[in-house]
């Protein structure tokens, strides 16, 4: 029989950490009279092989809140859990380590490397590691994502929409446990754009990873089993198992309050 707590809840739910949590996160930048508080004591858990969208106005810390969750930018206070790693307890060695071995990123600049192949560019985070690339998955993700015969190519021969898709499957060659994608979609058609979310959902489906992706499209953020929406650095509102027309509703109702 299962054990339940009090809550209501399995204890089995219980004991399994989240991925990722931020715990009264707070972000300025700056100081004095032209500091911004991009992040104002935020607090959000991340499940472990669940797909979260953020969602929110321009300027309301969707991009700040992914950087800190990713370690790439640190909190001015509060902390960063991922698993049951404390960010603000590791030092920049640990923390580039940690990204390495358990994060991927996609990100609106797709920071690929101008000298190396699509190819190159891809299994690059398992070379910086020292190890060898599984050519049946990076078969697998080329076709998915549709670029197979782009793989010689280098990124200034490639189509931005083309570089998304090399930087998501970069993002997704080490089967990282946690995936940060920031506007993966935003230099795609809407084909090329199902087809990534796709590759991203069977990621959390069928490999139990975690997928944190900031985006402003409600077709995309479909995709996810929840939306969290930020405005002034807090969360304003969760919804649940979320649809494309649930999503709008939701942005209307914010947008008039
Ligand atoms: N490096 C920085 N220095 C100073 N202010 C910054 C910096 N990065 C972000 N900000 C400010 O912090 C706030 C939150 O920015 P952030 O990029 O997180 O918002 P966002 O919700 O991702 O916006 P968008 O949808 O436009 O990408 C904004 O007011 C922004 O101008």
């Amino acid at each position: 029989m299962q054990t339940t707590l009090a809550s209501g809840q399995p204890a089995e739910a219980i004991r399994t950490a989240p991925a990722a949590r931020i715990i009264d996160g707070t972000k300025i930048y700056g100081s004095g009279s032209t500091a911004v508080r991009a992040l104002d004591a935020i607090s959000a858990e991340f499940a472990a092989g669940a797909f979260t969208a953020i969602m929110g106005p321009s300027g309301s810390g969707k991009s700040t809140l992914l950087h800190c969750l990713a370690g790439l930018d640190r909190l001015t206070s509060g902390q960063v859990m991922i698993g049951d790693d404390d960010l603000s307890r590791l030092d920049d060695k640990a923390i580039t380590l940690l990204r390495r071995e358990r994060i991927g990123f996609v990100f609106q600049a797709f920071n690929l490397v101008p000298t190396l192949t699509a190819r190159e560019n891809v299994i690059l985070p398992l070379t910086l590691g020292g190890k060898k690339p599984d050519r049946a998955w990076l078969s697998e993700l080329a076709a998915a994502l549709g670029i197979t015969d782009r793989l010689a190519h280098r990124p200034a021969e490639l189509s931005g929409g083309q570089q998304q898709r090399v930087a998501t499957a970069r993002a997704l060659i080490t089967r990282p446990d946690l995936i940060f994608a920031d506007e993966p979609t935003g230099n795609l058609d809407s084909k090329s754009a199902a087809e990534l979310l796709s590759q991203i959902r069977r990621a959390v489906d069928e490999y139990g990873q975690t997928v944190v992706m900031v985006t402003h499209d409600p077709r995309a953020a479909g995709y996810a089993d929840r939306v969290l929406f930020l405005a002034d650095g807090r969360v304003v509102r969760e919804l649940p198992a979320p649809t494309a027309d649930s999503v709008l509703d939701v942005i209307r109702e914010l947008g008039t309050r």
